[in-house]
């Protein structure tokens, strides 16, 4: 174990998704040693936890690093069923639980707490959580449902518990602000679309940035050069065209539910389809699975809890899904055809939007189904082949085995990878590079 007592600039980086919340904790580097360049790595991995399943069956998951590596064979690791965890709250205070059981660090060495806030509406720069920063994320609740109420709900528990660290907020739309504005635009009145702030903003920007950067390397590119179409695949999915290193188009759009279809969301659909699935669905709902700060239509409740791949099967986890595809299940067949359909669409766009084979440097698989199912990556890349892509089966399989960020599992002409995406070290890795966040502080490593 690498952490010191006496040591301090301590960075914890919290990741609250939809089905999970990851957690990691760092130490910045001496700052004597930090450089700004993309190959930069001014943090420490320390420890690493996760608890996956919040809403069903939920997991605790905690291991000690060694250095930048993770050493499964330290005493304090673990991996468990834990039924006492309810939601994110209960998640973050059954990881605090157990950090103190087990005392590794003094707490009060923690200097920042990131946050992924996966909308920040106008924000795009991270912003420290004080009273207006955490109202503004407050009021975009409603348009990430599964997401901004709950971070909320743990940016709270920091407080109570870390009262001397400082809470930034980092947002997962910061990375698509520049997509070019015909392609973020809505085909509606546009004095309404900019009064009330109707737009395409695009999710999972933290995990599109780190993938740049790892893909960039691995490729031996500037990441400004790099053109890339990602998919990243978790219980929230999306697609995302990078072209020359910034985000020129993306699934998701004012809203996490639209794009692909994910675990319990709908993902694309005929608008007014849901004036036809019930004619509730402007009605407020009372539904309590959502955070309690959370207020929505019933209309969005069922887009957003009611519908997925849950809907088609009755299960969330792609992993059951993949099972019931197997066996020629056909709730199973439909779930796993109608996503790589829906794959399909993101990747014929933005090969066309890009520029196709003179252009695009890659198709990435990441989020836990791409980084994860060896069945969904090769039907997808299957399908692919006539855009010159194809996976290698031996590659394919053995993902799991290769160590690194970065997997290639394509065979020739065109490159396809395997990326394991890390949003918490995006949000460490810019926290540590802030001279502001670091100003007054001692550095004692
Ligand atoms: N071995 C696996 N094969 C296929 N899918 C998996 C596997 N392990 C996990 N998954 C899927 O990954 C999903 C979680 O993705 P992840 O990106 O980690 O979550 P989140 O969207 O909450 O951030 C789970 O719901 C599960 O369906
Ligand atoms: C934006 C989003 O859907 O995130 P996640 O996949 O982490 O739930
Ligand atoms: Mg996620």
């Amino acid at each position: 174990m690498t952490t010191s007592k006496s040591g301090s600039g301590l960075i914890l980086s919290l990741n609250s998704g939809s089905s999970s919340l990851k957690i990691s904790l760092y130490r910045r580097v001496s700052a004597g040693h930090i450089e700004d360049t993309p190959d930069a790595n001014p943090v420490t991995l320390l420890l690493i936890s996760s608890i996956e399943s919040i809403s069903s069956e939920p997991t605790f998951s905690f291991s000690v690093a060694d250095g930048d590596s993770i050493s499964p064979d330290t005493r304090s690791v673990k991996n468990e069923a834990a039924p006492d965890i309810k939601d994110h709250a209960t998640a973050f205070a059954h990881f605090l639980d157990y950090l103190k059981s087990e005392a590794l660090i003094e707490r009060e060495e923690i200097v920042h707490v990131c946050h992924r806030i996966v909308h920040g509406g106008d924000y795009f720069k991270p912003i420290t959580i004080n009273a207006e920063s955490y109202h503004y994320i407050e009021r975009l609740s409603d348009l990430a449902p599964l997401h901004n109420g709950a971070a909320l709900t743990i940016i709270e528990a920091c407080i109570e518990a870390l009262p001397k660290a400082n809470s930034i907020a980092y947002f997962d739309t910061a990375f698509h602000h520049y997509m070019p504005q015909h392609i973020r635009s809505c085909a509606i009145n546009q004095e309404m679309a900019h009064k009330k702030g109707l737009r395409k903003y695009g999710f999972h920007g933290l995990s599109y940035a780190y993938i740049l950067r790892a893909v960039a390397r691995h490729l031996g590119k500037p990441p400004s050069e790099t053109t890339l179409i990602v998919l990243h695949l978790g219980s929230g999915a999306s697609a995302c065209g990078i072209q020359a290193g910034k985000s020129l188009d993306t699934s998701m759009g004012l809203t996490p539910v639209s794009g692909l279809p994910g675990a319990t969301r709908s993902g694309a659909i005929d608008p007014t389809l849901i004036f036809h699935y019930t004619h509730r669905a402007g009605r407020l709902s009372h539904e309590k699975s959502l955070a309690r700060n959370v207020s929505v239509t019933t209309a969005e409740e069922i887009l957003n809890t009611k519908a997925g791949w849950k809907a088609l099967t009755g299960t969330a986890d792609w992993r059951g899904v993949t099972r019931m595809w197997a066996d020629g299940e056909p709730a199973g067949v439909l779930a796993f055809e109608l996503f790589v359909d829906r794959i399909l669409n993101y990747i014929g766009s933005y090969w066309l939007k890009m520029g196709g084979a003179d252009k695009v440097d890659a198709l990435v698989f990441s989020g836990g189904i791409g980084e994860r199912s060896v069945e969904l990556r090769k039907i997808v890349a299957e399908k692919c082949t006539c855009l010159g892509f194809a996976v290698d089966e031996g590659r394919n399989e053995g993902v799991d085995g290769v160590k690194g960020k970065v997997v290639e599992i394509g065979k020739e002409p065109m490159k396809v990878l395997v990326c394991r995406t890390d949003e918490q070290l995006e949000m460490a890795r810019e926290c540590a590079l802030e001279p502001k966040f670091w100003q007054g502080q001692m550095d004692k490593s």
